[in-house]
């Protein structure tokens, strides 16, 4: 019998959150989901900074522990900062997560993305329809949202299976792509997650929030395919758990309640029985 999701992962999933010692977070990140990714890191013990000025980016590097590149709300002087950061972590040899958000409806995305790549991140994430353009699949995915289509068993195993022979050339970087399921891969591996509830797809910036809890765990220490399993599998608990606690009231209510759980799920040491996936294998 191969191992189970939570075999496999189990050191990860006793990590104590709460985060124990705080590591500071530095995100480029965009305008639209800001504060909630500023206030989704506070709520696991992690400390935000949002600075992205080109005069700063190398000063703020020094002192951070991790680093998220989110290409959500691009702008000239945005893609310099990116750029800056991008290459301050890698001679800090700070870890990086990359945000592709939006890279299939825009070409100067796509570009920058393929930069960034080279520049060897430890996770590189985006939703189904964005890692589906990043390895040459087609996808129904418009703006920065997913495509039903996406998410059927059929599709998720051929991305997958695309995911390990992309990561073939970028052997040191985990790829995330988010969905009802969520496909994690790396070169010689890849495991399907399939915890969460469809209204994680209803309020902004949710994908935004699961990039800045893996770059939170990496700056904990923990290696990128761990991190990323447990970040979204923590945040898609979250989800469930808020969607219980509303389950008759509204998507305000339902998003106030995925914050609360943030900072509350994690005290249940068992929080993690509920985790649901499966390897796809080699
Ligand atoms: N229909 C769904 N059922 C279960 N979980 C979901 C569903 N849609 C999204 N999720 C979860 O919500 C989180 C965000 O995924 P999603 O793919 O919506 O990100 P995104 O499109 O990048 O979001 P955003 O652009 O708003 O930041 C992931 O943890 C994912 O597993
Ligand atoms: C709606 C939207 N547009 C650009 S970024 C963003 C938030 C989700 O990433
Ligand atoms: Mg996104």
């Amino acid at each position: 019998m191969p191992m189970s999701l939570i075999e496999h992962f189990t050191a990860a999933f006793h990590l104590p959150l709460p985060l124990h010692a705080a590591p500071l977070v530095q995100c480029l990140t965009n305008e639209i989901s800001v504060e909630s990714v500023a206030n989704a890191l506070l709520a696991i013990n992690a400390k935000p900074v949002m600075a992205d000025d080109l005069r700063e980016i190398t000063g703020f590097m020094a002192q951070s522990d991790a680093v998220l590149l989110n290409l959500g709300h691009l702008s000239a002087d945005r893609e310099a900062s990116i750029r800056l950061a991008s290459q301050a972590a890698q001679a800090q040899q700070r870890p990086v997560v990359i945000d592709l958000v939006g890279i299939g409806a825009s070409p100067i995305r796509a570009q920058l993305g393929q930069q960034l790549l080279a520049e060897k991140p430890m996770v590189v994430k985006g939703n189904l329809g964005e890692l589906r353009h990043l390895v040459g699949l087609p996808s129904q995915a418009r703006g920065v949202d997913n495509s039903q289509a996406d998410s059927a068993d059929l599709a998720l195993a051929g991305l997958a299976h695309r995911l390990q022979t992309f990561a073939q050339a970028y052997p040191h970087t985990v790829f995330l792509a988010t969905g009802p399921t969520d496909i994690v891969a790396t070169a010689t591996t890849a495991w399907r997650l399939d915890n969460g509830v469809a209204q994680l797809d209803r309020f902004t910036g949710t994908g935004d929030i699961v990039g800045a809890l893996i770059a939170a765990l990496l700056g904990s220490g923990l290696a990128a395919l761990p991190a990323t399993v447990l970040a979204v599998s923590y945040f898609n608990r979250c989800g469930e758990a808020a969607a219980l606690l509303a389950s008759k009231a509204g998507l305000a209510t339902f998003r106030l309640n995925v914050f609360d759980q943030l900072s509350q799920l994690g005290q249940d040491p068992e929080w993690f029985l509920a985790v649901k996936g499966e390897n796809y294998g080699s």
